[in-house]
């Protein structure tokens, strides 16, 4: 409480939280640390949001968790006074440790109950998965919403960086919504956060923001925010935004946001998902190819043993390209430009 140092001690001594345990800080807010990098506010009058913060579920991506470790440092401290209940989440803890997306498995390919398949529950990240699945689900669920409350409005925005450099820095991917609206107030704080270009997901997926979605209504993102560097090489100006906003948001009863306009945003669809089925799959630019490069229809993009991945539409643009994925899983994404009701 004194330090803050609720990362450092999850990272170092994850013992320590091998029980949960619940204190109280002097200005009323409950903390409850469920487990190591795992660690929830309720704040004596808290107001009607319910807000997930998660960041290094891939643990090379350290911006968003430098973020939040010091949003974090200073509600313990009493520096920052909460507003809304917030659950931070500090995904792959041994990944930070080696610098690397993920030790034996993408954990971002492990939610909505993918971690119990197949050979189920073998490594620390289908573990940690679950884990993750329940502290939001019993977060979410700690308040009924009675009808004579307010409706609770539930948030998880899980914070990332992406492998490469991209032609618009700071994205989101929009999880798969089967039809309901999108937000535009949520855009709206997405494009306060510097975060001007929007991914409308077409399908399910088996990702932390889907799931959080999906099952239980929140407003959810993948947000990209910059680039991965290691630990202390992030030039934290270019988050700034970013993180003023997050501040505001669980540290305020209401918040204002410019009104959204469509023209302020890039909104692109999801056009192809090209999963690697093959060892000789083979991206068709270089390494050093930004995200949102866009190409001519007919454009190679990649290939692999019985298959050929072209451009299908002028303007399609590449986003996540990863040759190296494991068999099985996505290796490139392409988006077209679109606008929100279309
Ligand atoms: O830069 C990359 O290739 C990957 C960055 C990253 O981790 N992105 C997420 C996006 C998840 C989503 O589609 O919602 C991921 O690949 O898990
Ligand atoms: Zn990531």
């Amino acid at each position: 409480m004194q330090q803050g140092q609720f990362l450092a001690i999850s990272r170092q001594s994850p013992e320590r939280f091998a029980s949960p345990m619940s204190f109280s800080l002097s200005n009323g807010t409950v903390v409850d640390i469920l487990a190591e990098g795992i660690i929830g506010f309720s704040p004596a009058q808290a107001g009607n949001k319910d807000i997930v913060l998660s960041c290094g579920v891939h643990g090379n991506e350290t911006a968003p968790i430098e973020i939040c470790d010091e949003l974090v440092k200073n509600v313990l401290t009493g520096e920052l006074t909460l507003a809304h209940r917030t659950l931070f989440l500090f995904g792959n803890l041994p990944a930070m440790d080696i610098g690397k997306r993920f030790v034996e498995e993408n954990m971002n390919r492990l939610f909505s109950g993918a971690h119990s398949e197949g050979e189920g529950l073998v490594n620390q990240e289908r573990r940690r998965a679950k884990q993750l699945e329940d502290a939001v689900a019993a977060f979410y669920t700690a308040l009924p919403v009675s009808s004579n409350s307010p409706e609770r409005e539930r948030i998880h925005y899980d914070l990332h960086t992406a492998i490469r450099a991209s032609k618009n820095e700071k994205f989101a991917v929009y999880p798969y919504l089967h039809g309901l609206p999108h937000s535009k107030e949520q855009i709206a704080f997405m494009g306060a956060c510097g975060v001007k270009t929007i991914l409308l997901s077409d399908a399910p997926t088996t990702t932390f923001s889907y799931f959080s979605s999906h099952d239980f209504g929140a407003h959810s993102f993948t947000v990209e925010l910059g680039k991965v560097r290691p630990f202390g090489e992030n030039d934290m100006r270019r988050f700034a935004d970013a993180k003023e906003m997050l501040t505001q948001l669980i540290s305020q009863h209401a918040i204002t946001l410019p009104e959204f306009v469509e023209e302020d945003f890039d909104i692109y669809r999801i056009h192809q998902t090209i999963n690697r089925t093959q060892e000789d799959f083979a991206l068709h630019f270089g390494d050093d190819t930004p995200n949102f490069t866009d190409y001519k229809k007919g454009t190679l993009l990649a290939s692999e043993t019985g298959a050929r991945y072209e451009a299908q539409a002028d303007g399609e643009a590449i986003v996540f390209p990863n040759a190296k994925v494991a068999i099985g899983q996505r290796a490139l994404l392409t988006v077209i430009p679109t606008t929100l009701d279309e």
